[in-house]
């Protein structure tokens, strides 16, 4: 297996299959910012409400091979062997990425466990193993991680923008971060300690970036005047 990110906003993906395993693929898309197709003829109650809020497409019937022309994505969750071949093929077909979920080994993709804070993305796979024990992984990540690396991400990112325009060599750049990164500032962001963490992000890039504008355009803004 080789592991990526694929970027799916506003790319149509489509899901075959209305129960409990095409909500929760369903739910990985919509958060992907996918344009979510399904067909099926009945929804479980979240993909009911999903559709009448108008954030799914909806064919209300059997699965046709048509239904796979022009998915970047297709999703076999239908609880019928032969429907779930079908997919398959038409997927195979119309050159799209497939997943069937009950066949891991003719799977184009697998799906692992996601802890998502914003941007930041930590997944675990199994090769389909134990989806239980990807799971359970998942769940240890959820309570380690907390929310301050999403503020963490946020900092860099807005850091590494301007940063990347400035006329510095790789090996430097690599330096600044690792001189951002090799201090307490997650303990400080966790402890809503935002001055003393300027106070750092100020220290080590002061000199090249106006750091203070930087920082108020951050959505965690004010950085001046919580908690010292
Ligand atoms: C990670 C996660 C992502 C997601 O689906 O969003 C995911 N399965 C999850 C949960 C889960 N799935 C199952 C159980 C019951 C316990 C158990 O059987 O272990 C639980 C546990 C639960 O429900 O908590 C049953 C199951 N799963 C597959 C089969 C078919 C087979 O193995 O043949 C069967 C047997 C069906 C049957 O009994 O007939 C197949 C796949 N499931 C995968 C992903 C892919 C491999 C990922 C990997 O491990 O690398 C793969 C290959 C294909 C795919 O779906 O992409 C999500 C956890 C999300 C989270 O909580 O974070
Ligand atoms: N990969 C995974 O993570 C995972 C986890 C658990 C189970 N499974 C397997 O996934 C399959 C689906 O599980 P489920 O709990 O969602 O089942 P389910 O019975 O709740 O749902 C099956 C859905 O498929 C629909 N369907 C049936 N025939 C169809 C057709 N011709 N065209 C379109 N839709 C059709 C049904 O209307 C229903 O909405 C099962 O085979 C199960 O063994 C996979």
């Amino acid at each position: 297996m080789y592991p990526i990110t694929l970027n799916l906003r506003g790319r149509r993906c489509l899901v075959v299959g209305g129960g409990a395993v095409a909500e929760r693929k369903v739910q990985g898309l919509l958060a992907a910012e996918a344009k979510v197709s399904l067909v099926s003829p009945d929804l479980s109650p979240a993909l009911r409400e999903l559709a009448q809020a108008g954030r799914i497409g909806w064919q209300q019937r059997a699965f046709v091979p048509e239904d796979a022309a022009g998915a970047f994505l297709i999703f076999a969750a239908t609880n019928r062997p032969l429907v779930q071949q079908a997919v398959l093929r038409a997927a195979q077909e119309a050159g799209a990425l497939v997943n069937v979920v009950d066949m891991p080994e003719a799977c184009d993709f697998q799906v692992p466990a996601v802890l998502r804070r914003d941007g930041l993305l930590l997944s675990v796979a199994t090769s389909g193993a134990s989806p239980a024990l990807a799971a359970v992984l998942r769940a240890r990540l959820e309570r380690e991680i907390g929310p301050e690396y999403a503020v963490l991400a946020r900092l860099l990112a807005a850091l590494r923008t301007p940063l990347l325009k400035l006329p510095l060599s790789g090996p430097a750049k690599k330096m600044l971060f690792q001189k951002m990164l090799d201090s307490d500032i997650l303990q400080w962001l966790r402890d809503g300690r935002k001055q003393r963490a300027a106070a750092h992000v100020e220290a080590v890039f002061g000199h090249l970036l106006p750091v203070g504008r930087i920082l108020d355009a951050l959505p965690d803004a004010p950085w001046t005047d919580t908690n010292p």
